[in-house]
């Protein structure tokens, strides 16, 4: 589904290219770790991937189409979801107008139905009090989970999260991560998580390390 090829990447301050000749495929329905230490470059892989950057060389492609073809904003409004750490929901809303919100820019097929979007909200756990609320009155457990609804909610089959998990204590890490794994096995998305968290990578169908400038994936099956 997602294509990485020749990839390379530098910022013009650096002597070297934090990664280069990159070549990866992301399917459909497969969650995916991408680990590695600190400053190695995983934040700036997964802004190529979102559309946020552009490649310095190589291409990405989705379903055989270069996402500078698509075009970056298209790309970003129709074909990939990105999940951050700090939520980046629209903190003077609800948590039913953020998934409504989000469905009503990207043109979801889906746009405009308040039950579906409560019934997703229920789903991940939320009362009906709490759709309404404020978002800045749930906790961050609750938060993440709105903002992983925003994904569920909108058509991108794309899904991409930087250390989704990392304001969440233990419990709400485990309901996250199942609810990652949901994206991709229920709803046939692609998911692609940055974490530096092992017990989040080991719940994740593949894992890829970036070490020494490269790219290792683990268990290669597919990848
Ligand atoms: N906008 C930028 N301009 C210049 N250099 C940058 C920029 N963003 C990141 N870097 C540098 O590029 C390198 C890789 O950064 P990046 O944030 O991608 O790493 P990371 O693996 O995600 O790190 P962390 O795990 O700490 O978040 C670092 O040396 C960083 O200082």
């Amino acid at each position: 589904m997602l294509e990485v090829s020749n990839l390379g990447y530098w910022y013009d301050h650096q002597d070297n290219s934090l990664f280069n000749n990159v070549n990866l495929t992301f399917e459909a329905g497969q969650s995916y770790a991408v680990i590695g230490q600190s400053g190695s470059g995983k934040t700036t892989f997964l802004s190529l991937i979102a559309g946020l950057d552009v490649p310095r060389e190589g291409t990405i492609s989705l379903d055989g189409q270069d996402i500078q073809q698509i075009g970056l904003t298209n790309y970003r409004k129709h074909d990939v979801s990105i999940v951050f750490q700090a939520y980046n929901l629209l903190t003077y809303m609800s948590p039913l107008n953020n998934v409504l919100t989000a469905m009503s820019i990207t043109n979801s097929s889906h746009q405009g139905d308040q039950q579906f979007a409560k019934d997703l909200l229920g789903k991940l756990g939320l009362t009906d009090v709490q759709m309404t609320q404020m978002v800045t009155h749930l906790s961050g457990g609750q938060q993440q989970r709105v903002a992983i609804a925003r994904a569920m909610a909108v058509d991108a089959k794309l899904v991409v999260a930087d250390e989704p998990t990392g304001n969440l204590d233990e419990a709400n890490t485990k309901e996250v991560v199942n609810l990652f794994q949901k994206l991709a096995h229920e709803q046939q998305k692609c998911v692609i998580i940055i974490t530096h968290e092992p017990d989040v990578a080991a719940a994740c169908d593949r894992q890829i390390k970036l070490s020494n400038h490269e790219f290792v994936v683990k268990d290669a099956t597919t990848v």
